[in-house]
C-alpha cells in the first residue's frame, strides 16, 4: 500500500558571491528530519511541499541577503537578515584576497560548525569569530578540490562536458571508469592534480599564469572595474591586433609544414613590440581577448603535458576563472586537442567554480553523504535571485511574495530576458583558427555561472526502476532538443500553451487577486526558463522534452499552486464513475478475445482526455471531445498505427484448451483522470486482476496536469469498488479500502481470497517518467511484477517509447500532436500506439 511520501533530505546550494576583493562561495546542503515516512495517506497534507522532489525553501535563509555597499568599497557588509540558527550543515570556500571587515557587524548567534577551505579559512578565521561567534573548522583545501570533482563527477547527472568550437556535449562517466584524471583548478593560480581515487591524489603541477593573471593584468590594461567586464570585452575583441600571427611572418600564408595555418597566434601580444603604438592605441577589447587566449591556450597546453607525463586520458577543468565561458573553454579544448594530436579531451564542470566548497560540505562526518549515487539526488532550478543579475546571486527567493514583487520588478525592467534568443549556429574554427570567438554573442550574461547551477535535492528513497534491461543505456527522453527546429518547436508549443495553464492554475486557487498574481508571475517565471534554455539549451544539463514538462509543473509550486487541475479532475471523475457500471456489464457479455481487444480500446480511446495537448484543449472548448471519445471508443480503426495486440493478445488468451499462465504481477503507470483511468485503465486492470495477476496501479507521486496523484487514487478506486466485487476484493486484499465501505455492494462481509490491487506513487510530479529515478515503494512493487503497462504520450512515447525492460512491456498512447505523430510513428494526430515488447 502506499504510503505516505517521505519528506526528503532536502539540500539546496547557494551562492553568494561576489566582489572584486572577495569571493565567498558557500555551499549548503542541510538535512531536514524525515516526515511521516510510516505515516497515514489521509494524515499528509495535501501541499506539494510535503512531498519530495518538491520544497524548494532553502534552510540558509538568504531573503533580504545583501552585500552592502558596492563592489568598488572596500569593507562592505553582508547581511542575513532572515537566517535563523538551525542549519546543521554549511561549508564555505572563502578566497585568501584582502578582504577585512566584510562580515556583518552584528554578531549572529549561531551554534553552527562551518566547514570552511581556501585561503581565507585560515586568513578570516577570527574575524569570523570575531564578527559572528562562528568557529570555522578548517578543510585542506586539495582535499576539498578533489573530493568536490569526484563528488560531481559521480552524483551529478550531466555534470561533464566537451566544448569545441561553441558546442556542448555532456559526457556521462562511468563510476567504475572515472580514475585516473587530472583535475585542474584554474583559480587565481592553477593547481595539476592527479587524482587516483577518493582522497588519492598528487598535485604534479600547477603554474602561476592563471585567473589572477588575467584578471589583473587585464584591469591594469583595460581599466575594467569588474572581472565580468573584462570577459565581456573579449567577447567583442579581434587578438589579430594584438597578437602576432604565423601569417604575420609568412606573408599571410600558413606554414604548412609543420602543421601551423596562417592564423595561429605566433606570439602572443607579439605585435605591440611595435614602437609607433602606445597602449591607449589599442581597443581593451583586442586586449582582453588577446590576454584571455593567452591563458587559456598555456593552460590547456601545461595540463596536456601534464597528462602525457602520467598518461591520462581525461583532463576536467574546475575553478572560477572558467565561468561558464565559451570562448575560454574553447580555447583550452582547442590547445589539448591540438597538442594531443585528438588523443586527449578537456572536460569541464557544469559546478566548476565549487569544487572547495563542495568538497568542504563532504568533509562532514556521518551526514549520509558517502555512499550518494547520482540517482538520489534531484537538481531543481528555481526562479529567484540569480536572475537579476546584478552583484549579489542569492538563493531561490523563499519567500513567495518575495518571489512575485521581484518578477515584477523584473518585468519593468524590461523584457529582455523573457524574449526569445535566436540561437546563432556555432562557428567553426579550423587548426588555429581561433581569429574570432566562436561563440560570441551580443552580450556575455554576468551572471552566466550562477545561473548553471540548480539547487541539490538530496532524495535518498528514489532508486532506478528495477526492471529496466539496461540501467547504464536507459535514455528517458524521446525527442532531442539538441536539434534546433526541434527546440523551436516545443518552446513554442509550450509558450502557447501557457495562457489556458494559467487560467487553470488560478482558477483553481479561487481567481483570487493573490492568485492571479502568482498566476502572473508563474508566466513570467516560466517564460524567463523557456528563454534561458533557448538561448542555452544545455544550461540545466541536458535538455530533453520531459525536463521541460517537469520544469513547468515545478515552476507552478514554486509560486504555490498546488493542483492546478483539481476541479477539473474532480469533474471527469464522477461523470466516469457514473457510467462505469453500464460499461462492466457490456464489457462482461463478450467474449475473451472480444473484450481483451475492447479494454484495449478503452484505454486508447480514453486517452484523448489530455489537458497537457493543445488539440485536446481545443477540442474541450469546443466542446467536442465526448463526441470524438465515443466515435473512437465505438469504432476503433485497425490497425493502429503501432498494433502489436495481436501478439499481446497470444500472451493473454487461451489457444484450444492451452490455457496461458497468467502474469503474476502488473505494475499499471496510470495517466490522466476520469475516462483515461476510471473508463479505461481500471477495467483493464479488473480484466488482469480476474485472470489472477496482482495489479498495482501506480501513479504521479505529484499533481501533474490533470494527472491523478495516487493521494487521490485509492478514493477512485473505491469509487469504483462500489460497481464491482472483483474489483472491491482486490481492492480490499491490497488495504485500499477502509471498512466502512466493505459491505456497501452486497452487504456480506465474506473474507473472500483475491489477488490484490494495490497503488503505489512513483517518486515523480511530471506528465513523463524517468525510471532512473523512481520512489522505493515502487522498485521494491516492481521486483515481482512480469508486466508493466505504460500509458499516455508522456509515459509511453516523450520518454520510455524506447525503453527496452526485463519483463513484458505494453505501451499504450493515443498521439495527440501532429508533429510528434509524424516523427515518430510516421502517421497522423489522434493516431494510437499499442506496442508490445515481451521480456528481453
Ligand atoms: N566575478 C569575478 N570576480 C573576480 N574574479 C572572477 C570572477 N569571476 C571569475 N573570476 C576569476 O576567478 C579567479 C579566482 O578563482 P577561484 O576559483 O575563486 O580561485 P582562488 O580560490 O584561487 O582565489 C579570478 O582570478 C578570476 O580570474
Ligand atoms: C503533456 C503531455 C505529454 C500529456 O500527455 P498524456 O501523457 O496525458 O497522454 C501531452 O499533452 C503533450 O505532449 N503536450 C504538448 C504538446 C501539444 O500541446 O501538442
Ligand atoms: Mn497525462
Amino acid at each position: 500500500m502506499a504510503g505516505l511520501i517521505d519528506e526528503p533530505i532536502l539540500g539546496t546550494n547557494d551562492i553568494i558571491e561576489t566582489r572584486e576583493e572577495a569571493e565567498i562561495k558557500d555551499v549548503l546542503i542541510d538535512k531536514v528530519r524525515e516526515e511521516g515516512g510510516q505515516g497515514d495517506r489521509e494524515m499528509a497534507p495535501p501541499t506539494g511541499n510535503s512531498i519530495h522532489r518538491s520544497g524548494s525553501r532553502p534552510q540558509l535563509d538568504l531573503s533580504k541577503a545583501a552585500i552592502l555597499g558596492n563592489s568598488e568599497e572596500r569593507d562592505p557588509t553582508i547581511l542575513l537578515p532572515n537566517q535563523s540558527d538551525d542549519i546543521s550543515h554549511l561549508a564555505l570556500d572563502i578566497g585568501g584576497i584582502d578582504s577585512h571587515g566584510w562580515l556583518s557587524e552584528t554578531p549572529a548567534n549561531c551554534s553552527a560548525e562551518i566547514k570552511a577551505t581556501g585561503g581565507g579559512a585560515y586568513k578570516f578565521a577570527d574575524l569570523f569569530k570575531e564578527k559572528l561567534g562562528v568557529s570555522l573548522d578548517k578543510e585542506d583545501e586539495m582535499d576539498c578540490l578533489v573530493a568536490g570533482a569526484n563528488f560531481l563527477l559521480k552524483a551529478i547527472r550531466h555534470e561533464a562536458f566537451t566544448h569545441m568550437e561553441g558546442h556542448k556535449k555532456f559526457v556521462q562517466i562511468d563510476h567504475n571508469d572515472l580514475f585516473p584524471y587530472l583535475l585542474v583548478n584554474v583559480g587565481s593560480g592553477v593547481s595539476m592534480i592527479k587524482v587516483d581515487g577518493d582522497g588519492k591524489f598528487e598535485r604534479v603541477s600547477g603554474t602561476n599564469v592563471g585567473g589572477g593573471t588575467y584578471w589583473g593584468l587585464g584591469r591594469l590594461l583595460t581599466k575594467c572595474k569588474s572581472f565580468d567586464e573584462l570577459l565581456e570585452l573579449s567577447q567583442r575583441g579581434d587578438n589579430r591586433t594584438i597578437d602576432m600571427l604565423v601569417g604575420d611572418i609568412y606573408g599571410g600564408m600558413d606554414y604548412g609544414k609543420i602543421g601551423l595555418s596562417a592564423s595561429t597566434i605566433a606570439s602572443s601580444f607579439g605585435k605591440a613590440i611595435s614602437e609607433k603604438k602606445e597602449l591607449e592605441d589599442y581597443r581593451p577589447e583586442d586586449i582582453s581577448l588577446s590576454l584571455l587566449r593567452m591563458i587559456s591556450y598555456n593552460i590547456g597546453q601545461i595540463s596536456y603535458l601534464n597528462a602525457l607525463r602520467f598518461g591520462l586520458k581525461r583532463i576536467f577543468f574546475g575553478g572560477f576563472f572558467i565561468r561558464g565561458h565559451a570562448y575560454t573553454m574553447d580555447t583550452i579544448s582547442f590547445a589539448v586537442h591540438f597538442w594531443s594530436k585528438g588523443e586527449a579531451q578537456a572536460m569541464f564542470l557544469r559546478h566548476e567554480g565549487f569544487l572547495g566548497a563542495l568538497g568542504a560540505f563532504m568533509s562532514y562526518e556521518k551526514h549520509g553523504l558517502d555512499d550518494l549515487m547520482v540517482h538520489h539526488l534531484v537538481e531543481r532550478f528555481p526562479m529567484g535571485a540569480p536572475y537579476t543579475g546584478g552583484k549579489i546571486h542569492g538563493p531561490p527567493l523563499g519567500d513567495l511574495n518575495e518571489k512575485i514583487s521581484w518578477m515584477e520588478k523584473f518585468v519593468l525592467k524590461g523584457t529582455e530576458i523573457t524574449a526569445p534568443v535566436p540561437m546563432a549556429p556555432p562557428g567553426t574554427t579550423g587548426l588555429g583558427g581561433f581569429e574570432v570567438p566562436s561563440s560570441k554573442g551580443g552580450t556575455l550574461r554576468s551572471d552566466a555561472s550562477a545561473l548553471n547551477v540548480g539547487v541539490l535535492h538530496l532524495v535518498p528513497t528514489l532508486e532506478v526502476f528495477p526492471l529496466l534491461a539496461d540501467p547504464k543505456m536507459y535514455e528517458p527522453n524521446t525527442i532531442d532538443l539538441s536539434d534546433h527546429v526541434e527546440l523551436e518547436y516545443w518552446f513554442t508549443v509550450l509558450s502557447e500553451h501557457l495562457p489556458d495553464l494559467v487560467d487553470k492554475a488560478v482558477a483553481s486557487e479561487g481567481g483570487t487577486d493573490d492568485a492571479r498574481r502568482r498566476g502572473d508571475a508563474f508566466a513570467r517565471a516560466f517564460s524567463a526558463h523557456l528563454a534561458r534554455l533557448m538561448e542555452e539549451p544545455a544550461a540545466y544539463g541536458k535538455l530533453g522534452l520531459a525536463n521541460l514538462l517537469e520544469l513547468r509543473e515545478e515552476c507552478l509550486r514554486e509560486f504555490h499552486f498546488v493542483d492546478a487541475y483539481r476541479s477539473i479532475k474532480q469533474r471527469e471523475n464522477e461523470a466516469s464513475l457514473a457510467v462505469l457500471p453500464d460499461l462492466l456489464m457490456e464489457l462482461d457479455s463478450m467474449t475473451e478475445e472480444t473484450r481483451l481487444l475492447t479494454l484495449i480500446e478503452g484505454v486508447l480511446a480514453a486517452n484523448i482526455f489530455d489537458w497537457g495537448s493543445r488539440a485536446c484543449v481545443d477540442l474541450y472548448h469546443k466542446g467536442t471531445i465526448i463526441e470524438i471519445y465515443r466515435m473512437s471508443r465505438n469504432k476503433m480503426q485497425r490497425p493502429w498505427r503501432v498494433d502489436d495486440f495481436d501478439v499481446f493478445k497470444e500472451r493473454m488468451q487461451s489457444s484450444g484448451d492451452k490455457k496461458p499462465r497468467p502474469h503474476k504481477r502488473a505494475l499499471l503507470f496510470v495517466d490522466n483522470s476520469g475516462a483515461d483511468i476510471v473508463l479505461g485503465m481500471l477495467p483493464l486492470a479488473r480484466e488482469l486482476l480476474r485472470r489472477g495477476t496482482e495489479v498495482v496501479l501506480v501513479a504521479n507521486s505529484l499533481p501533474a496536469l490533470n494527472d491523478a496523484t495516487a493521494m487521490e487514487l485509492p478514493d477512485i478506486v473505491a469509487e469504483a469498488a462500489k460497481h464491482c466485487d472483483i474489483l472491491r476484493r482486490a481492492a480490499e486484499a491490497g488495504g485500499l479500502l477502509v471498512d466502512a465501505m466493505i459491505n456497501a455492494l452486497d452487504g456480506s462481509k465474506e473474507n473472500s481470497s483475491s489477488v490484490p490491487l494495490m497503488v503505489v506513487e512513483n517518486g515523480c510530479g511530471s506528465p513523463c517518467i524517468d525510471l532512473r529515478q523512481v520512489s522505493s515503494e515502487l522498485a521494491a512493487a516492481a521486483k515481482d511484477a512480469d508486466l508493466i503497462i505504460l500509458e499516455g504520450m508522456g509515459r509511453a512515447l516523450h520518454t520510455n517509447f524506447n525503453a527496452r525492460f526485463k519483463c513484458d512491456a505494453l505501451k499504450l498512447a493515443m498521439v495527440k500532436n501532429q508533429r510528434l505523430a509524424e516523427k515518430l510513428i510516421e502517421g497522423n494526430i489522434y493516431d494510437c500506439v499499442c506496442r508490445y515488447e515481451p521480456a528481453s
